[in-house]
């Protein structure tokens, strides 16, 4: 058997689609959906994101404001400048770009974004809404990979799913979705006894630890959904003195030999994130303004 390979990037113009679709629908009421982000110092994860979604936003139709900030700023003028953005009427939603320094402290900056504009998902009223079943705003990440797999399974209900990874930012949010969904859901990490048995449970895995390799296919059961969250640089000397690509936490030519359908990296979850990034922002823009959230853009 050789895996179907879900084309995230694909998914995500579609979804990019919708979003354009959205905002046109907004402009004819005179509303232009604002994105801002802010980046603290220079993480080379954060650049490549922050990249490809200053592009997307601004060709979805949407004003996008980026606060670049050195290294060294004081948490305290970060707060300010969320705080002046919470009050900014041209903004729908504010994205932190993370990890920020190690100076400053991330709960605190997260929350101090208003829970209407927080399209990451990270504040932990948004967390607490999605854990008792409340309307939220969904981490990004999570989010694309619950549309993936509703395109690719359908009715989600009853499945034994596996979540490798218990972050904030993706692997307890993913968690919830699918237990939202009716799955059976197991989260296993760095101190899960036997994780390779608790792993071949899964007709559904979420890999998300980010350590290239980490999931080989003896963990994968047989006809298994495989998601792969994970986005590491490595070093490509076959591609030139110094160059480097990007590789998934999956061991993915062994376990596309024992998977029915498989998220590639690049190309999976990475635009997916993107795409659903842009979608909380309309559905902000919306619900700020009393509209519906559309119904197409959520989950
Ligand atoms: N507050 C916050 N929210 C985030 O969502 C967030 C963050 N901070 N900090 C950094 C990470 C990283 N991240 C990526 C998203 C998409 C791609 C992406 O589109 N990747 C492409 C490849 C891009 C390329 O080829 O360079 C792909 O996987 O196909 C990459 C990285 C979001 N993050």
């Amino acid at each position: 058997m050789t895996a179907a390979i879900i084309d995230g990037k694909a998914f995500a113009g579609e979804i990019r689609e919708r979003v354009a679709n959205q905002v046109a629908r907004l402009k004819e009421m005179d509303i232009v959906p604002g994105l801002a982000v802010v980046l603290v110092g220079d993480d080379p994860a954060s650049e490549i994101y922050v990249r490809n979604k200053n592009r997307q936003t601004e060709e979805a139709g949407m004003a996008s404001f980026e606060h670049r900030l050195g290294e060294d700023t004081e948490e305290q003028e970060l707060v300010e400048l969320v705080r002046r953005l919470n009050a900014d009427p041209q903004v729908h939603g504010i994205l932190v770009q993370l990890p920020l320094p190690d100076h400053i402290d991330e709960n605190l900056v997260i929350n101090a974004i208003d829970p209407a504009k927080d399209v990451d998902g990270f504040h932990v009223i948004n967390a607490g809404r999605l854990a008792t079943g409340q309307s939220a705003m969904v981490p990004c990440t999570p989010l694309g990979c619950l549309l993936m797999l509703r395109d690719r399974l359908g009715d989600l209900s009853g499945r034994e799913a596996v979540v490798i990874g218990r972050s904030n930012i993706v692997g307890k949010p993913m968690a919830q979705l699918l237990l939202r969904e009716n799955c059976t859901v197991t989260v296993c990490h760095s101190r899960t006894r036997d994780i390779a048995d608790v792993v071949r449970r899964g007709e559904i895995v979420v890999a998300a630890v980010g350590r290239r390799d980490f999931v080989p296919a003896d963990w994968i059961r047989r006809g298994a959904t495989v998601i792969d969250v994970g986005i590491n640089r490595i070093d490509a000397p076959e591609k030139g003195e110094g160059k480097t690509r990007l590789v998934g936490d999956v061991q993915f030519d062994a376990v596309k030999d024992v998977a029915d359908a498989i998220t590639p990296v690049p190309g999976g979850v990475g635009p997916m994130t993107i795409a659903c990034l842009l979608a909380n922002t309309v559905t902000a823009c919306c619900l700020s303004h009393g509209l519906p959230a559309p119904q197409d853009l959520t989950v």
